[in-house]
């Protein structure tokens, strides 16, 4: 490469075409690429333009970040390769050192790195943010964010806004206190640090302090509002008789606004109040105009879809319709508050059948909006488990959660995975394509009118027809698909990239229903594609 091409506030608001400059292309969070050289009639003439393994088993859901020809990408246990996008040349490549008792709930995953000015920035593992030069891959900063011995942990992609680096922290399974938190883009200096957890006595005594409400996926960011829109994950324990039902626990499992200038928590919609279910309210929360409204639009863990109202600094609920097998809640008041089955609700001693599993109807694989169709495609789980409380107490670092489980399929369903285009407006279903195992995929949508996605137990990536969900295209490749595939071009030549390689929650805590899983092949790689010269 000539020399990098430095990545503008400007240019992060408005991305060119060409390039994937945020882990969702987008402050939006669409993953929609506006390129449409690859459409729904050639898409059956995609072949392999180069591939690269990282020679590592464990989950690969990292997004690959492309700038001008350049793609910055990583694997499991915080790997990192600098390469030209084209040709798949390898620039520079960086592997972290994980201290050996480094330990997170899900698997040794990122989900990739975020771009500003001349930098690449990532989050580890072991609770570092650490800057690159994009050119060179030498170390500008590295910032301890948090103590990784406690099980803070970052997965997945920082958020830039302005000279702001930003990012949620793991833990929620061992008792952390939640936040998240801004790093200054030159020097890695702490701005501010939200805390999710929140002490307005909503949370009895001290709970706050070791409450969870990890904010451990990606935000999005409303620019005509300049407000952050995050979504925040499941109380510490899950079920906590001590605590009751009736705390709330804020903010956990909610989506809060927070003024990026601050750190402000200025407004929150709580999916789950007093969750005990881990129903992490961490999914993405789309931005997206409905009817001519600004809105949210998220597909959460718990099986409902929401459709929300965003104002400056506000966030209110609209709307919400089950998406998937779900009989928690009799319904969702016009208030936006849920009324809970109580028989399906677990506590010590009382043993319920919860649907959907704790692994959610949508886990952090995110759901792709299409501004041309106006659907949403959402990977969706149909799963169901047993479930019941379990004391715990509270120990530094240790697992923290309050239950015991196990996990089945819906009776009578011959598929856990489904691909569905949902209308964000009405919560009607236009189509869907279901899959025997589960899927752990993000999805793609494009200007050429194909939603791509991949499965688990058939290992393929595909390509469908936005409007009616036929498949067009698929490959199949060396392990199961779990990442988050993107779309740009270099030299007018558009590509599709994708990694395959199994892993993430499902090997590790889905019991019985990972048997449907059980012949996967390990190792992670990153397939390319593009038309055939032909
Ligand atoms: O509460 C948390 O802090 C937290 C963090 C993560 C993570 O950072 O990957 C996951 C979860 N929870 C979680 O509940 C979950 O199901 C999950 C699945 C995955 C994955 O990558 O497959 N991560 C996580
Ligand atoms: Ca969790």
């Amino acid at each position: 490469t000539d020399s990098y091409s430095t990545v503008t506030s400007d240019r992060l608001k408005s991305p060119e075409a060409s390039n994937w400059l945020h882990w969702r292309g987008n402050y939006e969070g669409w993953g929609y690429s506006p390129l449409d050289q690859i459409n729904t009639e050639n898409v059956a003439d995609l072949e392999v333009a180069w591939t690269i393994s990282s020679g590592v088993n464990q989950g690969h859901e990292a997004a690959p970040i492309v700038n001008d020809g350049m793609m910055f990408v990583t694997a499991a246990y915080n790997k990192l390769y600098a390469m030209d996008a084209a040709t798949g040349e390898l620039i520079w490549d960086y592997e972290r050192q994980l201290p050996d008792d480094v330990a997170v709930c899900c698997d040794v995953v990122n989900r990739g790195v975020a771009v500003h000015g001349d930098t690449v920035y990532m989050g580890t593992l072991d609770a570092h943010l650490i800057a690159f030069d994009a050119e060179s891959g030498k170390i500008k900063w590295d910032i301890t964010v948090d103590n990784y011995k406690k099980r803070y942990a970052i997965s997945s992609a920082p958020l830039v806004v302005d000279d702001k680096i930003i990012v949620g922290v793991h833990g929620g399974e061992y008792g952390v206190r939640g936040y998240v938190g801004a790093y200054e883009a030159e020097t890695g200096a702490e701005v501010w640090k939200a805390h999710t957890a929140v002490d307005d006595g909503s949370w009895p005594g001290d709970t706050h302090e070791t409450g969870g409400a990890a904010p451990w996926l990606t935000g999005t960011y409303d620019q005509d509002t300049h407000t952050l829109y995050w979504g925040t994950g499941n109380p510490s324990p899950w079920i906590d008789p001590a605590r009751g039902e009736e705390h709330d626990l804020h903010h956990s499992v909610s989506v809060i606004a927070i003024d990026p200038d601050n750190g402000e928590i200025t407004d929150a919609y709580q999916y789950s109040p007093s969750d005990a279910w881990d129903y992490d309210g961490t999914n993405e929360p789309m931005l997206i105009d409905i009817d001519g409204q600004p809105s949210i639009a998220s597909p959460q863990r718990n099986g409902w879809l929401y459709r929300l109202a965003r104002n400056e600094g506000e966030v209110s609920f609209v709307n919400a319709w089950p998406y998937a097998e779900t009989n928690i809640f009799k319904e969702v008041g016009s208030d936006g508050r849920p009324i809970v089955e109580a028989a399906n609700r677990p506590a010590i001693g009382k043993t319920v059948d919860a649907c959907p599993a704790f692994l959610g109807a949508k886990n952090w694989n995110p759901s792709a909006y299409d501004p041309n169709t106006g659907l949403m495609y959402v990977p969706t789980n149909e799963w169901c488990m047993k479930i019941r409380g379990a004391q715990v107490e509270y120990s530094a670092g240790a697992p923290y959660v309050g239950a015991e489980f196990e996990m089945y399929q819906v009776p009578g369903n011959d598929h856990v995975g489904m691909l569905q285009a949902i209308d964000p407006a009405t919560g009607e279903t236009a189509w869907s394509q279901e899959f025997t195992a589960p899927v752990w995929s993000g999805v793609l949508t494009t200007g050429g009118g194909v939603v791509f996605s991949g499965n688990l137990d058939e290992r393929k990536f595909m390509a469908f027809d936005a409007e009616n969900g036929e498949e067009l295209w698929s490959m199949t490749t060396n392990s199961g698909v779990v990442g988050t595939p993107v779309s740009y071009s270099v030299d007018g030549e558009q590509y599709v990239a994708v990694w395959s390689g199994f892993g993430g929650a499902i090997p590790l805590w889905a019991g019985p229903v990972a048997e449907l899983t059980n012949n996967i092949p390990m190792g992670g790689t990153l397939w390319v594609f593009k038309l055939s010269e032909s």
